[in-house]
């Protein structure tokens, strides 16, 4: 059996029925986690079990352009999680996307690298967890192929590639933006992802190689494992959800699984109704990610008990944390019409006068293209902040006022329209910028609601509730500031009406189609208090998630609202760890596939170190 060779199942073969330690999700952290264990400890029988498909000769991971079709068609590698209606976001109910294949949201993500602010790590204050303690992970991770790099900062013999434009990059709209960021006082920064630097723009660096291909967890750190003879105890098993861990006398010893018979990855149930054991002679390592790992938990009993007795699963451990504290990068995606030549953005592939396989096949350069083009770290001046109200400026002090590298904002710019629904009316060409929140106040939570996969787990994402007003007034404050900066640039024909506030008649806010940009030296656009009302509205009315999500299962004491200690141990239950972004007390003001790879080498470090010491005291 060929699949046996390699290491990866879609049936549970009867030798793997118990194994050392399961790794119940097979992507971003898991992958990482799993193979470095593996390394530490050949001698260890390691199962991971996911969801979604193998992602190993897949074109649609392997080039980056490929991102539009995963993403914008919901594709069988997606997962979708429904929110519930929401009433501060006008009753809306939003939908948050997350990778549902091998590798996890690294086979499928827009692949811009993007590291942590260092005081975002600190701020944690969890022995162990600080900005000291992670870096070396952080540099482990890559090969940084930029010269202008420092290793100082960065990694330089990694399994991750990081490339600039890598085979193909749209120059003239990056360059266009870096220009006209400068202009509104934000300079192109040598190193936007030094951990430190704010108030600047960079051309995005990207996980792909220097001929464009994508690098996910999978095939940086599995699949090179699993073919290379030396990691014989290592194995995959695809295609199936774990229900629930199995916990006898406060230990975990096991976990249920259920086959995945969804092919469409829109829903989280769409499985078929057998279960089956697996044991775990060591350790079950949680790392379905966000929204997975916390429904895990509280289907294994462990969570608030009033969420699970209304869910009819029996309490064995009394936790709240669990699957609180959700916290995202939710924001805005506005568009502008632009005298780009068609060739010079991607939109051809999404109103199919493209074709990627085409593409493909023709070794078109741009299918390396990520499309993610400027990005940047931002922070209201202080007497901007004074502007937006004593609310805001208390809250600023709170949060803002102790870390000026803190980033609050995050502007970058896409190679075409952010959304499938291209127009097809108009003769310019759209290109979209996206603007999110980088540390909010908003919070959320998600929780199951029975036992089962038929049951949909309820998510509310708290887009927008917070008392402050914050979030809101720095999203207001985020599409001002992109539109000044966008409307300065040579490209610039106008805004794309529908993706923009509707602003009171006669406002001289108004959206605009010209000929051509405002001079640099032009004044800003004046904005009458009506006109900050209808930005606020439309905020409300369009804010959605960046997918950036952490901290349903944070690290941190029972008492403040944890659900681990520092070593990754869920409270008051033995051989039972979760590994992926849900373990970040916060957010870490970056996009976040670079914490999820570094957790998944820290944990490795954790549990290969707590083995190798079982195996001394032995
Ligand atoms: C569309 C999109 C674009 C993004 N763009 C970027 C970007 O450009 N740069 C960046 O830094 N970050 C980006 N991100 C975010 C980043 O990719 C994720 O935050 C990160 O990959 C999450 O890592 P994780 O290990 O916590 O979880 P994941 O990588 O999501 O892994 C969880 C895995 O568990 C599996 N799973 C879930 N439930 C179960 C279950 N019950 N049983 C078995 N398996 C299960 C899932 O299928 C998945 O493979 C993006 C994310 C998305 C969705």
């Amino acid at each position: 059996n060929p699949e046996r060779d390699m290491g990866i199942y879609t049936e549970l073969p009867a030798h793997l029925s118990e194994v050392d330690v399961i790794v119940a999700g097979g992507g971003t952290a898991g992958c990482v986690f799993a193979s470095r264990l593996s390394d530490a400890h050949p001698e260890l029988s390691i199962l991971i079990i996911e969801r979604g498909s193998n992602n190993d000769d897949d074109a649609a991971v392997d080039n980056p352009l490929f991102w539009l079709t995963n993403v914008m068609t919901a594709s069988s590698r997606m997962l979708i999680y429904h929110g519930a209606d929401e009433p501060q976001i006008g009753n809306r109910a939003v939908d948050i996307f997350t990778g549902s294949v091998l590798g996890g949201g690294s086979s499928i993500n827009c692949m811009a690298y993007s590291r942590a602010q260092s005081g975002a790590m600190d701020e944690w204050r969890i022995p162990g967890w600080g900005a000291k303690d992670l870096w070396p992970y952080m540099k482990k991770i890559e090969t940084y192929n930029d010269k202008s790099g420092s290793p100082d900062i960065h990694g330089y013999d990694g399994p991750l590639q990081i490339t600039g434009n890598g085979a193909w990059g749209p120059t003239r709209l990056q360059d266009e933006v870096l220009k006209a960021a400068a202009g509104q006082g934000y300079p192109e920064a040598v190193d936007l992802q030094d951990m430190d630097t704010v108030n600047a723009f960079q051309r995005c660096h990207r996980y792909i190689d220097s001929q464009g291909k994508r690098q996910n967890a999978a095939h940086a750190y599995l699949h090179p494992r699993l073919k290379d003879g030396k990691h014989p105890n290592l194995h995959v098993l695809t295609q199936h959800h774990v229900l629930r861990a199995l916990i006898e006398g406060g230990k975990a010893v096991g976990v249920e699984i259920v086959r995945n018979t969804d092919a469409s990855g829109t829903r989280s149930g769409g499985s078929s109704t057998d279960k089956t054991t697996v044991g775990a002679r060591k350790m079950v390592a949680v790392t379905a990610g966000n929204f997975g790992s916390p429904q895990i938990l509280e289907r294994s009993g462990v969570g608030d008990s009033e969420v699970l007795a209304q869910a009819g699963i029996e309490t064995a451990v009394d936790l709240p944390g669990v699957g609180g504290n959700l916290q995202d990068h939710l924001g805005f995606f506005t568009s502008y019409l632009s005298g780009l030549p068609s060739n010079e953005t991607y939109n051809g592939i999404i109103n199919g006068s493209v074709s990627l396989h085409d593409m493909l096949e023709r070794h078109d350069k741009k299918i390396g293209w990520t499309a993610y083009e400027v990005t940047s770290r931002l922070r209201p001046s202080d007497s901007e902040v004074h502007r937006m109200g004593r609310k805001f400026e208390a809250a600023w002090k709170e949060d803002f006022g102790r870390d000026p590298t803190k980033t609050a904002a995050v502007l970058a710019t896409y190679g075409g329209y952010y959304s499938p629904n291209l127009p097809t009316n108009l003769s310019n060409e759209l290109f979209s910028v996206a603007g999110f929140v980088a540390y909010p106040r908003s919070r959320g939570s998600i929780h199951v609601t029975g036992p089962s996969f038929s049951d949909a787990p309820r998510l509310v994402t708290g887009y927008l509730n917070d008392e402050s007003g914050f979030d809101t007034q720095l999203m207001v404050w985020m599409y001002k500031k992109q539109r000044e900066m966008i409307r300065r640039m040579p490209t610039y024909r106008g805004e794309y009406c529908p993706d923009h506030p509707s602003f009171p008649e006669g406002s001289d806010a108004a959206c605009v189609t010209v000929d051509g940009p405002v001079p640099e030296d032009a004044p800003d656009i004046k904005y009458t208090a009506g006109d900050d009302k209808a930005i606020e509205a439309w905020c409300r009315k369009v804010v959605a998630s960046h997918s950036h999500s952490v901290g349903t299962c944070k690290m941190g004491s029972q008492q403040e609202g944890g659900v681990l200690d520092e070593h990754l141990n869920v409270h008051g239950v033995q051989g039972l760890k979760v590994v992926d972004l849900s373990i970040a007390p916060s957010t870490v003001q970056s996009n976040s596939a670079n914490l999820a790879f570094t957790i998944g080498e820290k944990a490795a470090d954790i549990v290969s170190g707590e083995f190798l010491g079982e195996a001394n005291r032995i």
